[in-house]
């Protein structure tokens, strides 16, 4: 069992009890926006599982929805915050005696977690401020706690069931109620900042999307793979990060640039690993744009890099650099201290693809990797990038 999952500890009535969450205006109006997409995304989903049609609604537009919902609560938070100035009968937050110990210990145990697991990305969130760095380390394990119930040591045994306690957990977390120190610590974070359920629950379909599923028959359902494993790590980062204040740029295209670096990532990610992938009798890749270069599952199996391979993956750096790109107008409309890692994880991340073409698209037998020293170029030059102010001029909403 990883480090991660021993840390888990019963139920701490104290802790849970003394979280002090508060019904208050500004959850009641994250509610009331909840309620309205959440309709809006019923809808789209009975139009896409229509069994007599075909798609008809392509996953990006499907996952917007999600990206349009966040930026609401985001909107909304702000506004309400503004009336709260003015509002003299909004009560303080009730913290009981001796529960802020016990609090404390679970984000440093989230750090810890961090630490052990994300060295660099941990350094990172040392640049921010306490509050938002310990939110970080909270969402950062909660899903990889979630990412082990499928990949890690006892993946072998995890059913949809397991993943449905894990979904009624989060919400039971969501509801003030966390199961132990470590949903104590989410539990927290989520009730203050504005950050919705859906990318939560949404990363957990994408487990149960691994566990059901070893092949993708085209990029849309591998971008909805993606959106769920990864994209919704950006959608969650953006209301603790924060958006600058000198920002101009629609909050939504923001968040459309937090998900593309999500995607970005997994995308990369996918690529780096199509050989280990293919040892556990997975593929990641499109079933359709493989049969258009004349390649197949065998091809990937046989580990050859062949002409047909390299022209296939050439087009699929080219499609991860994109969404690179996208992402890369959004980092600098984040707050200032969230530029730095934000970048920093950009271009180590980015760069993983020069190393597969270094390595003449032999992602079967060799890992591509960033060497140390090139790694530790990157940190200036994301430093110098993190100092630029936000400009709206190139960001879209969609
Ligand atoms: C761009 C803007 C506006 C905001 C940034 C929003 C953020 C933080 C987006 C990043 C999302 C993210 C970190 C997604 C996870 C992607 C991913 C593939 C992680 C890989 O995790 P591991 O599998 O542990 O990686 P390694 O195997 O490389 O160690």
């Amino acid at each position: 069992m990883s480090a991660a999952l021993i840390w888990v500890v019963s139920p701490n009535s104290e802790l849970c009890n003394g979280l002090g969450f508060l019904e208050t205006k500004e959850k009641r109006g994250f509610n009331r926006l909840n309620n309205i997409v959440s309709r809006k995304r019923d809808v789209v989903r009975r139009v896409v599982a229509n069994p007599s049609g075909n798609l008809a609604i392509s996953s990006e537009q499907l996952v917007y929805d999600v990206v349009l919902k966040q930026a609401a609560l985001v909107k909304e938070q702000m506004r309400s915050r503004a009336e709260e100035v003015e509002d003299v009968e909004v009560k303080p937050d009730v913290v009981l005696p001796g529960t802020l110990g016990l609090l404390n210990e679970a984000y440093d145990r989230c750090g810890e977690v961090c630490a052990e697991y994300a060295k660099t990305f941990y350094l990172g969130t040392l640049l921010m401020t306490p509050e938002r760095r310990k939110a970080i380390w909270a969402i950062y394990v909660w899903c990889r706690r979630t990412d082990e119930l499928v990949d890690g040591p006892n993946a072998s045994h995890i059913t949809p069931k397991a993943l449905d306690r894990w979904e009624s957990r989060l919400e039971d977390l969501y509801n003030g109620r966390p199961f132990d120190m470590l949903d104590a610590a989410l539990s927290d974070t989520v009730s203050k900042f504005p950050v919705d359920i859906q990318p939560f629950k949404d990363m957990i379909d994408g487990m149960r999307m691994d566990l059901r599923k070893s092949r993708y028959e085209n990029f849309d359902e591998l971008y909805l793979y993606c959106y769920y494993v990864a994209g919704t790590v950006g959608l969650m980062s953006v209301p603790i990060m924060g958006i600058a204040p000198e920002s101009n740029a629609p909050t939504e295209s923001v968040y459309n640039a937090a998900l593309a670096l999500g995607i970005a990532n997994q995308l990369t990610n996918i690529l780096r690993d199509v050989g280990e992938d293919a040892r556990r009798g997975r593929v990641y890749l499109p079933q359709d744009e493989l049969a258009q270069a004349g390649l197949s599952d065998e091809d990937i199996f046989a580990m050859k890099v062949t002409d047909k391979w390299r022209f296939f993956m050439k087009k699929q750096i080219k499609r991860a650099r994109t969404f690179f790109d996208q992402a890369e107008e959004g980092v600098t409309q984040l707050s200032s201290a969230s530029r730095w890692p934000v970048w920093a994880s950009l271009l180590l991340y980015r760069q993983i693809l020069d190393e597969i073409e270094a390595n003449d698209y032999n992602n079967f037998t060799k890992r591509a990797y960033v060497s140390k020293p090139k790694k530790i170029v990157a940190l200036p030059i994301a430093y110098a990038k993190s100092l630029v102010p936000p400009s709206s001029r190139n960001l879209v909403s969609n």
